[in-house]
Parts: C-alpha cells; sequence; structure tokens
C-alpha cells in the first residue's frame, strides 16, 4: 500500500501534539484560578533551584498533576508546580520543575509550559539550570548567564518547532542570531556587579541525557566552543524566542565535567543538588534584584 505524505511525518519530533485552542484553554484555566495575575515574567527553576519560587509574595501554587494536559515531573530536584506571585511589584511565574527529554517527554511536552506562559501574557522569559563545567577558567558554584547555546539534538532533527507550524505561535522559519537577549544580559550584568556576585558569561550546550557525558564528548563540546553542559533549556529558550519573547538564560556550574580517564565512573546528581543547595541563596538574590532591575518598558507590548 503506498503511503501517504501526511503518515511519513514522524510524530515523535514534529510539534504537534497542542494545537494553538489547547494552549489557551490550559492558560485560561489558569488565569481563573483564585489570586492569579497574569504573570510578566516567567522563570523556569532548575535542579534544585526551586527555592527561588518560594521567595515569592502573595503566592498561589498549582500542582502539574491538577493541570489538564500538562506533564509531571520525574525528577529529584523539581517539585513540580506552578508557582504564582509578585517579585516586587511584578507579577511572575515560577515553573518549580521543568520536563526533560530524556524522562522521555516529547519536545512539544518539553515546551508546552513556555507556550503556555506565554498566551498567560508574560513578555520575558528566564530560564535557569545546573550544569556542568567545561571551561578551565570557571569554577564548580559560579554562576553564568548564558550567551549562546548549541543545541545538539536539534542539530540532529529534534527541534521543538519541527512539524507543522501555527503561525499564531511564531513564524515558520525562525534566526537564533539574537536567542539570549543582549539587553537582559546586560541588565544582569550590573546586577551582578551591583551586588558583588560574580557573573560568569559562556556557551551552553545541551546533550538529551539522561547519561552524563563521556570524556570524549566533553572534549568535543570544548573544542565547539562550549563552556558548560547539560540536560535542558534550549528547548524552552527556541520555543520562547520564536513566540516573541525576550530570553535571560542562567546556569549553575554544579560539578566539574570529567576530561580525564583517570576518573572512575561519575553520576554527577547527588552532586548538582548540593551545589544547588549550598548556592540557593545567591541564586535568589541575584533574581530578585534582577526582576526588580528590568525596565516597565521591557514588560511591555
Ligand atoms: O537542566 P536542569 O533541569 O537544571 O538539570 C540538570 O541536572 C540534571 C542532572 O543532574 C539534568 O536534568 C540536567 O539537565
Ligand atoms: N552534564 C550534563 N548535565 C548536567 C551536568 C553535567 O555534567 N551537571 C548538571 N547537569
Amino acid at each position: 500500500m503506498p503511503i501517504k505524505a501526511s503518515t511519513n511525518i514522524n510524530m515523535d519530533r514534529a510539534q504537534t501534539t497542542y494545537t494553538y485552542e489547547k494552549v489557551e484553554e490550559i492558560a485560561k484555566f489558569l488565569l481563573a484560578k483564585p489570586g492569579v495575575k497574569p504573570p510578566k515574567i516567567g522563570i523556569i527553576c532548575g535542579t534544585g533551584l526551586g527555592g527561588l519560587a518560594d521567595t515569592l509574595v502573595d503566592k498561589v501554587d498549582v500542582e502539574y498533576k491538577d493541570i489538564p494536559s500538562f506533564p509531571i515531573s520525574t525528577v529529584k530536584g523539581h517539585a513540580g508546580k506552578l508557582v504564582f506571585g509578585n517579585i516586587g511589584k511584578t507579577p511572575v511565574v515560577c515553573m518549580k520543575g521543568r520536563f526533560h527529554m530524556y524522562e522521555g517527554y516529547s519536545m512539544s511536552q518539553v515546551t508546552l509550559p513556555v507556550r503556555v506562559m506565554k498566551l498567560m501574557g508574560i513578555k520575558v522569559l528566564c530560564a535557569t539550570n545546573a550544569a556542568g563545567n567545561l571551561n578551565k577558567n570557571f569554577q564548580v558554584g559560579d554562576l553564568m548567564i548564558i550567551k549562546d547555546h548549541i543545541f545538539f539534538p536539534a542539530l540532529g532533527g529534534f527541534n521543538p518547532l519541527v512539524g507543522p507550524n501555527d503561525p499564531r505561535f511564531g513564524p515558520r522559519f525562525h534566526g537564533l542570531s539574537d536567542l539570549y537577549s543582549r539587553e537582559l544580559k546586560a541588565v544582569a550584568e550590573k546586577v551582578g556587579k551591583e551586588l558583588n556576585i560574580t557573573l560568569r558569561e559562556g556557551v551552553y550546550a545541551m546533550n538529551a541525557g539522561p547519561s552524563f557525558e563521556s570524556v570524549a564528548e566533553c572534549k568535543m563540546m570544548i573544542a565547539v566552543g562550549a563552556d558548560v553542559v547539560g540536560m535542558s533549556t534550549c528547548p524552552e529558550a527556541v520555543v520562547a524566542a520564536h513566540a516573541g519573547l525576550k530570553v535571560f538564560g542562567m546556569s549553575l556550574l554544579t560539578n566539574d565535567c570529567i576530561l580525564d580517564y583517570s576518573f572512575g565512573p561519575a553520576s554527577h546528581h547527588e552532586q548538582v543538588l548540593s551545589v544547588g543547595e549550598s548556592r540557593g541563596d545567591d541564586v535568589k538574590k541575584f533574581f530578585l534584584n534582577f526582576i526588580k532591575a528590568i525596565p516597565d518598558s521591557t514588560l511591555e507590548d
């Protein structure tokens, strides 16, 4: 039997699971919750960095399991809820827990919350993550502003924008040369100086995970210009920028990547959690001040 062109689409890769109407329905469901104000900024809390959500004022929590069509968190260090509230006078929403490709979620599922937050009204997406350090001038515990990324899964065809494009989400073709907002990077640099928190800047590489990198993979990533590596962030950043959001990314360097065969096998997750805990206060301090420093004009239509 001849195969029809439409059945030839690899639905695992295609961004077709959630229609615009479905995303809108989820956004409206959340906005109808008592006490929820339309957020201006969305914050994705990386592994072990959920403490940031606890600092919001006038909080409203909504568990992922109670949101229709939402995935649930399966990774230790990701609580699995949206937290609405204020930082200063700005209404924000925090994802206390994100979704990863290695959990078995499709790219549509991984990036669904970004589109939901966009339709709730956010103008800025701040994505945080825990990452392994590849740069010999950086150290565990450092905070790094993401100035660009290398999205390895997308280069291999796992781009969240693969599939039929609904222009209400964004254009079919979309350039990424200004993916991470230079304006927000400048605000962050100023805030870092004022708080006396050292902020590195560098390139984040995404490995789909869940395996940590081999020695040869780490060396390859360094050779192509990566400073840190993690298993997230790029999908959410691409979908946010496609939707016209300004994107800010920050990595907490939780472990050194292993570049030497004399080390035994290493799984870094427990260290990731403990460094997240020990550096959590600086992450909170930085974001509370950073959000307050974002000019009102950046958060307007
Ligand atoms: O990127 P986040 O979610 O911060 O988490 C990072 O930490 C986990 C590995 O310990 C992986 O999920 C990796 O991506
Ligand atoms: N590699 C990939 N992802 C990570 C790492 C790492 O070393 N640390 C935290 N997330």
